[in-house]
């Protein structure tokens, strides 16, 4: 499937990148802009609505010829056409991943063993869109015959992240006489304080989970279904409040809840894959199944731009090879993506599972260990808040931290008087990424006035490389073509690395602990013999705050 198995950090592409960044060191953004006065245009590319300018990187032409040729002897483009074609490069799971495939317009073609999914995929759509369209119009009645006001997802991980940040980003496209809310966390007061307000009559409970034995969630599930019946009293209340959104219809039936009430998905959609899946139902209930359809548009865009853009112009390409100039060459442990946009305020939350638990492996895809980094540490919250907390490091601090700068020129319509404001935000973004690349000199602080003990403190030394991503709007489509842009930017770095980005063994030894760890905690003559010192001395201290 790769061009070569040669261990990555072996090949000449690797050594001539090591070697030209030997030479080149952090070369002076300033320098570079002033011998290249195009380089903001120039370091550009558009995609879909996406403006993206890569100019603030500390990279001149030979950095990406390198970082394109490396991209080329490690089979890229290889390893995307064989997902694309739904070939199970998920090795470890034996599985494809086609999550590209849940936005596909009806008469695409992908097949898995011999058989086209993409039927499956728009007959549950339509499913879907039947449902969310009754919903909506009041035409599906709770228990007493109430229309649902409040739909609450219960899942976790990609069960929860994903249509939770995609509602928040598109609140203005949501009808808002139907609220979402979404309940995750296995801490009881997650669920307690997003249903105590609510008349269980009106309210409708989606149980988002792929294996249907996602711990948190079954366990928040049993608990909404007990409320529910204890408030309206009856079991047949269930159908009527409850549906769920998953791969294993027999858990579902088990679980209680009539199969008729599911929407699929498959085993080639990734947890944190699948927003466009029916885990994002809870989506489509608030914005609607043609905006839902957009959003999907919106992926498939970038999808169609990744498959088929020559490497020059093709932009999750290039944002993974940023990514791994600075992740490899640069030592950067963390890379930072900072929305200029107060609807986007979930948005790294969600990429951190899509990058970190796809790329956060240490062996390659033939088990070997890898002796290069893989993926960062990704983090951020929206500006301008960063600004007056902890951008003080990205300024002055001694880590090198590559951001995305992500903003829109229009503000929502809605916002009315406040859109004022917009032009304010907008600066911000600008002004922060000009201070992050160009800095200020000793000299130009000097040359203020400044007393010489604290020119050095107020000196910024600039070359801090960011992305800027502009686009007109945050619009359903635009906020898919934000997502595919990170999806297939991570399965770049993934395919450079040799690693499987898709599977996550490594979430699985904590839960297994947490299940054995359980009934130690509740019975004081449980044994911990069994357990390591310092986990014994936390379960007795535990057990004796609990007076057990
Ligand atoms: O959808 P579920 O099967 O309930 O899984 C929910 C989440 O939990 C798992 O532990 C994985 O780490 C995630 O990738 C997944 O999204």
């Amino acid at each position: 499937m790769m061009s070569d198995r040669v261990r990555v950090d072996q090949t000449e592409q690797w050594r001539a990148l090591r070697q030209h960044h030997r030479e080149l060191g952090e070369p002076p953004l300033r320098e570079l802009f002033a011998s290249d006065p195009d380089r903001g245009r120039r370091y550009a590319l558009e995609v879909g609505d996406l403006y993206i300018d890569y100019s603030r990187h500390l990279i001149t032409d030979e950095t990406l010829r390198l970082l394109h040729a490396l991209a080329e002897a490690r089979g890229v483009a290889e390893l995307r056409d064989a997902m694309f074609r739904g070939e199970k490069i998920n090795v470890t799971e034996g599985r494809a991943v086609l999550h590209l495939a849940l936005r596909s317009p009806r008469d695409t073609r992908i097949e898995v063993d011999g058989e086209n999914v993409v039927p499956a995929v728009h007959a549950v759509l339509d499913k879907m869109a039947a449902f969310a369209e009754r919903v909506r119009s009041g035409e599906w009645k709770g228990f007493t015959g109430k229309p649902i006001r409040t739909v609450v997802n219960i899942g976790i991980g990609g069960s929860d992240l994903g249509p939770k940040m995609a509602y928040e980003a598109l609140k203005p496209f949501t009808d808002r006489s139907i609220q979402a809310r979404f309940v995750s966390n296995v801490d009881g007061a997650d669920l307690h304080e997003n249903i105590r307000d609510l008349d269980p009559a009106e309210t409708l409970f989606i149980v988002s989970s792929k294996t249907f034995t996602t711990v948190e969630t079954i366990t928040n599930a049993t608990s909404a279904r007990r409320w529910l019946l204890s408030e309206l009293g009856d079991e047949s209340a269930v159908a009527h409040h409850f549906v769920a959104v998953s791969t294993n219809a027999e858990q579902v039936a088990k679980f209680g809840i009539d199969t008729a009430n599911m929407f699929e998905f498959w085993d080639w959609v990734g947890g944190r894959y699948s927003v466009d899946s029916a885990i994002g139902l809870s989506l489509m209930i608030a914005i609607g199944p043609e905006r839902f359809r957009e959003f999907l548009d919106g992926f498939h865009l970038i999808d169609e731009h990744f498959r088929t853009a020559p490497p020059e112009r093709n932009v999750p390409l290039l944002l993974g090879l940023l990514g791994i100039w600075y992740d490899d060459f640069h030592d950067a442990q963390t890379h930072a993506v900072l929305p200029y946009s107060h609807y986007l305020s979930r948005f790294t939350d969600y990429l951190q599972q899509l990058d970190m638990e796809s790329n956060g492996k240490s062996v390659t895809r033939e088990g070997e260990p890898v002796s290069w980094e893989t993926g960062p540490i990704v983090w951020g919250t929206p500006g301008t808040n960063g600004q007056h907390a902890y951008y003080q490091l990205l300024h002055q601090g001694t880590k090198l931290v590559p951001a995305d700068l992500i903003g829109f020129a229009r503000p929502v319509e809605e916002l009315g008087e406040l859109a004022d404001q917009h032009d304010l935000l907008i600066a911000n973004l600008f002004a922060q990424g000009q201070a992050l690349a160009f800095g200020k000199t000793a000299e130009e602080v000097a040359a203020e006035g400044i007393p010489a003990a604290q020119v050095p403190h107020r000196t910024f030394p600039g070359n801090r490389p960011t992305t800027t991503i502009l686009a007109d709007s945050l619009t359903p489509s635009v906020l898919g073509q934000l997502i595919a842009l990170y999806e297939q930017k991570v399965f770049v770095q993934g395919a450079i690395w040799d690693i499987n980005s898709y599977d996550q063994w490594g979430v699985e030894l904590g839960k297994a602990l947490a299940k054995r760890l359980e009934p130690q905690l509740t019975a004081a003559t449980a044994d911990t013999s069994d357990l390591d010192g310092s986990t014994a001395a936390l379960v007795e201290r535990y057990r004796a705050l609990r007076g057990r």
